[in-house]
């Protein structure tokens, strides 16, 4: 892994749920010996297969969205958008730039967790990429708990990680979205940060290009999921 990223995303614990040591490099490369399977076409049989959720997480206007939707085109994961699963009133309350309370937000949350363990549509990949706020220790533990209700779950979080002051900007300069700018103090007065959880990825995304987040997030989440041939890695 190169030292700009070493710098920007914190892979520490790439390895608590991520295929296990021998078969994911601590530099975040690719082990030789990576489990193929029963080799049929270098892909795992399905029923071996472990579903991945990753959630892109922080406050409004962090790019969630943005970062989620190109990853999930790139992975060829299914793409949720966790501000869809909002009741009206919560999008109402946020319009206005009311934050929202932890019950206002608990239904949403455990409706998002029980989209995890739900039988994906035929035809859409059974990986999916999500987006959520996840502001408080306990909002990301209602997330996780999916895979306590699924054995072949993995779930991951990315956090994107800004500065008040560029949320604010970005959020005042974005159109036909219902959070605006008066919205963001509110979600950092909530945020209860991630460091040191050791299933959240944290990536800055202020000072550089969407283009090169949206690229570290995609390598990343390659490294802790995929085989270079891009059949998935077991999870033991
Ligand atoms: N890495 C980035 N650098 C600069 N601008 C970005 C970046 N990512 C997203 N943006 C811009 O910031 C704005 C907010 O992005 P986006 O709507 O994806 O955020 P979000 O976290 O999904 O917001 P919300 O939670 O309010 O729905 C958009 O106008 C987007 O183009
Ligand atoms: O927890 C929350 O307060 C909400 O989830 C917000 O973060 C919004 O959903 C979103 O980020 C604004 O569009």
């Amino acid at each position: 892994m190169g030292s700009y990223e070493k710098k920007h995303i914190d892979t520490s614990a790439a390895t608590d749920y991520a295929p296990n040591s021998a078969e994911l490099k601590t530099n975040g490369t690719h082990a030789a010996t990576a489990v193929k399977g029963d080799q049929t076409n270098g892909r795992i049989p399905e029923h071996e297969q472990k579903r991945w959720i990753w959630f892109i997480t922080g406050p409004t206007a962090c790019g969630k969205t943005t970062i989620a939707k190109a990853l999930a085109a790139k992975l060829s994961f299914t793409f949720v958008e966790g501000d869809d699963y909002h009741p009206k009133a919560n999008v109402e309350k946020m319009s206005r730039g009311e934050p929202l309370t932890d019950s206002d937000r608990a239904g949403w949350l455990e409706a998002l967790r029980d989209h995890e363990t739900a039988i994906p549509p035929e035809g859409e990949s059974p990986h999916l990429v999500m987006t959520c706020s996840a502001l408080k220790r306990h909002y990301r533990d209602v997330l996780r708990e999916g895979a306590k209700n699924a054995g072949n779950l993995r779930i991951r979080l990315v956090f994107l990680d800004a500065p008040e002051e560029v949320l604010v900007q970005r959020a005042g300069l974005r159109q036909g979205h219902f959070a605006k700018a008066n919205l963001v103090d509110s979600q950092f007065e909530a945020l209860e940060r991630p460091d040191g959880e050791k299933d959240v990825s944290v990536v800055r995304v202020d000072g550089r290009s969407i283009e090169d987040t949206e690229r570290d997030v995609e390598k990343h989440v390659r490294e802790v999921t995929m085989c270079d041939d891009g059949s998935y890695l077991r999870v033991l």
